[in-house]
């Protein structure tokens, strides 16, 4: 299996600009060689950061917003107006602002919507999308202190279910109904990246890349078939041995 790399950045910042232009090149990339790329996308401060940096950047014209097909990791089951929603985060930074093709844009269903209160209709629905897709160009993810990712947390039900999408309740973190990708949909990916920055995801990480196990840190199942790569700060790298802190900065 591939190594996880790591590419440590001075600021937040520089994290969300350096990672929006990685995006685009991947895009451009996949397009050039006559492909759509398929890229999932994540909630969270980092990966809404990375939106709103790839809008803010003038090669997003470079990207031909009608051949991509977007997806989600997770969603927060709330109403489909609801600010907690991944999916506003990701319009209001960037998708209604570029011409994408709403028929390439998979959000998962909301509460209220196609299929009501019954999460796990939404989380069936979600899984035929998925279902479609034999891999992801890119597949984005946030991390969350104790090492969840979409809303896959620490020693929960999701981490051990082989299903591809599945509804998440109790959810430690608010809000607690949600729908998520599993960890083996997420290993589908060409590559995962996970964005992280600050001194409180700091032990997540070095417990990630220092050997931990997934039912206890989630982000640790996260690989890409080809690439995983780490995408931190200086804060969230700080708990890192020297050789792994050192192996890239900018
Ligand atoms: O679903 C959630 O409750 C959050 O969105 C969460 O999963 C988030 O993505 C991570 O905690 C990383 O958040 P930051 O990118 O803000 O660190």
């Amino acid at each position: 299996m591939n190594a996880p790399e790591v590419v440590v950045h001075r600021t937040p910042d520089l994290l969300a600009s350096a990672t929006a232009a990685r995006l685009v090149t991947k895009l451009v990339d996949a397009q050039a060689a006559g492909r759509i790329p398929s890229i999932v996308l994540t909630g969270g401060g980092t990966g809404g950061a990375v939106l709103s940096e790839l809008y803010a950047s003038p090669a997003r014209d470079a990207v031909d917003w009608k051949r991509i097909e977007l997806l989600w990791g997770d969603e927060r089951f709330v109403p489909a107006d609801d600010p907690e929603r991944n999916e506003k985060q990701a319009r209001e930074a960037l998708l209604d602002k570029v011409p994408v093709d709403p028929a390439r844009v998979h959000a998962m269903a909301a509460l209220g919507g196609a299929y009501g209160d019954d999460v796990d209709a939404a989380a069936d629905a979600y899984a035929r999308i998925v279902s479609r897709f034999d891999t992801f160009d890119v597949v984005m993810l946030g991390m969350g202190g104790e090492g969840h990712v979409a809303s896959v947390f620490p020693e929960s039900p999701a981490v051990y279910d082989t299903r591809s999408v599945v509804a998440v309740r109790n959810c430690p973190k608010p809000p607690p109904t949600r729908v998520s990708l599993t960890l083996p949909t997420i290993r589908r990916a060409a590559e995962v990246w996970i964005m992280t920055t600050g001194d409180a995801k700091a032990a997540a990480v070095a417990m990630a890349l220092g050997g931990a196990g997934e039912v206890a840190l989630p982000v640790a199942g996260a690989v890409g078939t080809k690439r995983t790569l780490f995408l931190l700060d200086t804060a969230a790298a700080s708990k890192l041995p020297p050789e792994l802190r050192a192996t890239r900065t900018s």
